[in-house]
C-alpha cells in the first residue's frame, strides 16, 4: 500500500485543513458527555450544594453543538475536495502510464481489463484513501479521547469497558483475512465482465452477422452470476464483522452499568459521573464499530491496490529518452535483425535491408511472413532481440522514440480512425495544422473528392472507427493523416488494398510526385503498387530476398 501511496498526491492545503477540522470536531464531540454529567449533577443537586447553573450548561452545550455543526460542514467540504483531487490525480497517473506502456503489453491483455484499472481500481483506491483512511484519524482520536476521559472519572470502570478488545481484534483479523482474496477475485471477475461487454460492442457487426447475440448473452450472464456468487461470499463475511463488534460493545456497556450502579449504591460514584461514563462508552464503541468496517475495506481495497501496484511496476516507454533525431534524409538499414513474439518461434532471423534515402521499395511475402513486424520495428513499437535498425546511420535504439515516430509514418493495414469529423481525423498527428494543409493532404491522398461529396464535407462525423465510411475511404483518410505529418520515411502497409482498380491506378500514377521526396516502403501484393517500386523484395523465412524470382538474400 505504501508503494501505491507514492502515486497518490493529496492537495496539501485542503488536506491540512481537513485534518485540523477533524481534530476540532473530535475535541468538540468529547465535550458533550462532560456537559451531560454537569447537567445531571445540576438537576439532582441538593439545595445548598454548589453546581453550575442549569442555564449556563444548556447554553454552553448548545454553543458547542452549533460550532460542531459548522466544523462538520467545513470538514465534509474539504475532505470531499481532497477525495476528488486524489481521484483526479490517480486517474491522470493511471492513464498516463497506460499510454506509456508499450504495444506488446497492451496486446497481451484485454482492453476492458486494462480499462477497469482506470475506472474501478483507481476509484476504489482513492475512495478508500479519503472515505476510510483519512477519517481514521478522528476515529482513533475519539476512541483514545473517550478512554482517557473515562479513566479520569473512574479507571477501573474504563478498563472494564475495553476488556473485550482483544477478542474484538482477533475476530476482525480472522474474518478480514478471508475477505481479501475474495475482493481480488471480485475485481478480476468484474474486469472480465467489462472486457467481454467492451469486446462485443467493438465487434457488434460481426456479432450480429454471425447470430451470436443469444450465446454472448449467456456468456455474459454466466460471468455476471459468478460475480454475484463472489459478492455473496464476501458479504457473508463482511456482515459478520459489525454485528460481532456491536455485541461486544453492548456487553461492555452492560458491564459498565452493572459495576457503575454497584458503585453508586456503595457511594463511591456519583450518578452524574455514570451518565458521563455511559456517554463516553458510547463514543468509544462507535469508533470500534467503524474500525471493523475499515478493516473489511482495507482487505477489499488491497485487491485493487495490488493490481495497480503491478501495473505501475511495468516499464513504460520514455518518449524523450535518448538522442532526438532531427531532420533525416530517410536512409533505412536493418542489420542482422532477429525478432520473436513472446512464446512464438522467431519470425525474423537475421534480416538485412538497405534502402537509400528517397528510394521506393516494395516488400511482398506470404501472410504472416513478418512484413508488418519489420515495419513495427522501424517505429520502435517493438525492439529487435538481435541486430539493429538504423535511420540515416543512427541506431534507432538510442534515439528518442518521439523523434523516430516523427520521421517514420505508417499507414497501417488495419485502419484506425476516431469517432470525430473528417478534419479532426486528418489532423490527428498535427492538431495545429491549418485547414489548407489538411485539404492539401486530403488531395494528395485522393480523399478530397469523396470528402467534398459528404453531407458536411470536412465537418462530417464518421462514426466509431470511421464506420460511416467505406473501407477504401477510410484508407484514404488514414493516408491523408500520415501525409500531413510529412515523415521522411513512409510505410504503406497494404494501404491500397481497399482501393477500386481505377482509383488505385490513379493514386499510383499521381503518387509518384507526392512520394518522390520520401523513402517509401510499400508492403503489398498488388501488382499496381509493385509497379511503383524501384525494387521489389520478398520476405521469406525471416529474411528478405530479391523479388521477381531471384533468391539472393539481401546484404545490409
Ligand atoms: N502481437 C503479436 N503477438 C504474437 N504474434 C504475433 C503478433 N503480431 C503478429 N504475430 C505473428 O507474427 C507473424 C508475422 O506477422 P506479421 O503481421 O508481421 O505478418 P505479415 O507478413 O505482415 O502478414 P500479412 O501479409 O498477413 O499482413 C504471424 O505469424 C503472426 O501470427
Amino acid at each position: 500500500m505504501r508503494e501505491l501511496l507514492r502515486h497518490i498526491t493529496p492537495p496539501p492545503r485542503a488536506l491540512a485543513l481537513s485534518v485540523l477540522l477533524m481534530l476540532a470536531g473530535t475535541v468538540l464531540t468529547l465535550l458533550i458527555p462532560l456537559f451531560a454529567g454537569q447537567l445531571t449533577r445540576s438537576i439532582l443537586a441538593e439545595p445548598g450544594v454548589e453546581v453550575y447553573p442549569l442555564l449556563w450548561i444548556v447554553v454552553a452545550w448548545g454553543a458547542v453543538m452549533v460550532l460542531r455543526t459548522g466544523v462538520n460542514l467545513a470538514e465534509t467540504y474539504y475532505l470531499g475536495m481532497v477525495g476528488e483531487k486524489v481521484a483526479t490525480g490517480l486517474r491522470d497517473r493511471v492513464y498516463a502510464h497506460m499510454q506509456a506502456l508499450p504495444l506488446p503489453w497492451h496486446q497481451a491483455r484485454k482492453r476492458g481489463q486494462v480499462l477497469s484499472l482506470l475506472t474501478s481500481d483507481a476509484d476504489e483506491v482513492s475512495g478508500f484513501v479519503t472515505g476510510t483512511l483519512l477519517p481514521l484519524l478522528p476515529t482513533l482520536l475519539t476512541l483514545l479521547g473517550a478512554f482517557v476521559m473515562m479513566a479520569r472519572l473512574d479507571t477501573t470502570l474504563a478498563l472494564a469497558v475495553i476488556i473485550g478488545l482483544p477478542a474484538y481484534f482477533l475476530a476482525m483479523k480472522i474474518i478480514g483475512r478471508e475477505i481479501r482474496p475474495l475482493a481480488r477475485a471480485w475485481m478480476d471477475q468484474y474486469s472480465q465482465l467489462v472486457a467481454r461487454a467492451e469486446e462485443n460492442l467493438a465487434v457488434l457487426p460481426a456479432l450480429k452477422a454471425f447470430g451470436r447475440e443469444r450465446l454472448e448473452q449467456q456468456h455474459f450472464q454466466g460471468d455476471n452470476q459468478q460475480l454475484l456468487a463472489i459478492a455473496q461470499r464476501q458479504l457473508r463475511r463482511q456482515a459478520l464483522l459489525s454485528p460481532a463488534v456491536n455485541l461486544l460493545a453492548g456487553l461492555g456497556i452492560l458491564l459498565l452499568l452493572w459495576l457503575g450502579s454497584q458503585r453508586i449504591a456503595a457511594g463511591s460514584l456519583e450518578p452524574a459521573d455514570l451518565v458521563s461514563l455511559l456517554l463516553y462508552a458510547g463514543l468509544l464503541m462507535s469508533p470500534l464499530s467503524s474500525l471493523a468496517g475499515v478493516y473489511g475495506q482495507v482487505q477489499r481495497v488491497r485487491g485493487s491496490a495490488e493490481r495497480l501496484i503491478g501495473f505501475f511496476r511495468e516499464q513504460g516507454e520514455d518518449l524523450d529518452a535518448g538522442e532526438a533525431l532531427g531532420e533525416v534524409r530517410g536512409e533505412v538499414r536493418f542489420d542482422k535483425v532477429s525478432f520473436a513474439y513472446p512464446e512464438r518461434e522467431p519470425i525474423l532471423r537475421g534480416l538485412n535491408l538497405h534502402i537509400a534515402a528517397g528510394e521506393t521499395v516494395a516488400i511482398t511475402g506470404v501472410n504472416g511472413a513478418g512484413k508488418s513486424t519489420a515495419a513495427h520495428l522501424l517505429l520502435r513499437f517493438i525492439a529487435p532481440s538481435a541486430g539493429a535498425v538504423y535511420l540515416d546511420g543512427i541506431d534507432i535504439a538510442g534515439a528518442s522514440i518521439a523523434s523516430v515516430r516523427q520521421q517514420v509514418g505508417l499507414v497501417a493495414q488495419h485502419v484506425q480512425l476516431l469517432n470525430g469529423t473528417v478534419m479532426e481525423n486528418i489532423a490527428y498527428g498535427r492538431p495545429e495544422a491549418s485547414a489548407e494543409d489538411i485539404e492539401r493532404a486530403a488531395r494528395a491522398a485522393h480523399a478530397d473528392e469523396f470528402i467534398e461529396a459528404l453531407p458536411q464535407g470536412y465537418q462530417t462525423l464518421i462514426g466509431d472507427e470511421g464506420i460511416k465510411l467505406s473501407g477504401g475511404q477510410r484508407q484514404r483518410l488514414s493516408l491523408a493523416r500520415t501525409l500531413l505529418r510529412d515523415p521522411a520515411v513512409l510505410i504503406l502497409d497494404e494501404a491500397t488494398a481497399m482501393f477500386d482498380p481505377a482509383g488505385e491506378a490513379r493514386f499510383i500514377e499521381e503518387c509518384h510526385q507526392v512520394l518522390h521526396s520520401k523513402t517509401v516502403i510499400l508492403i503489398t501484393h498488388r501488382p499496381a503498387s509493385l509497379a511503383l517500386a524501384d525494387r521489389v523484395l520478398e520476405m521469406r523465412e525471416g529474411v528478405l530476398v530479391e523479388g521477381s524470382g531471384q533468391e539472393k538474400p539481401v546484404q545490409a
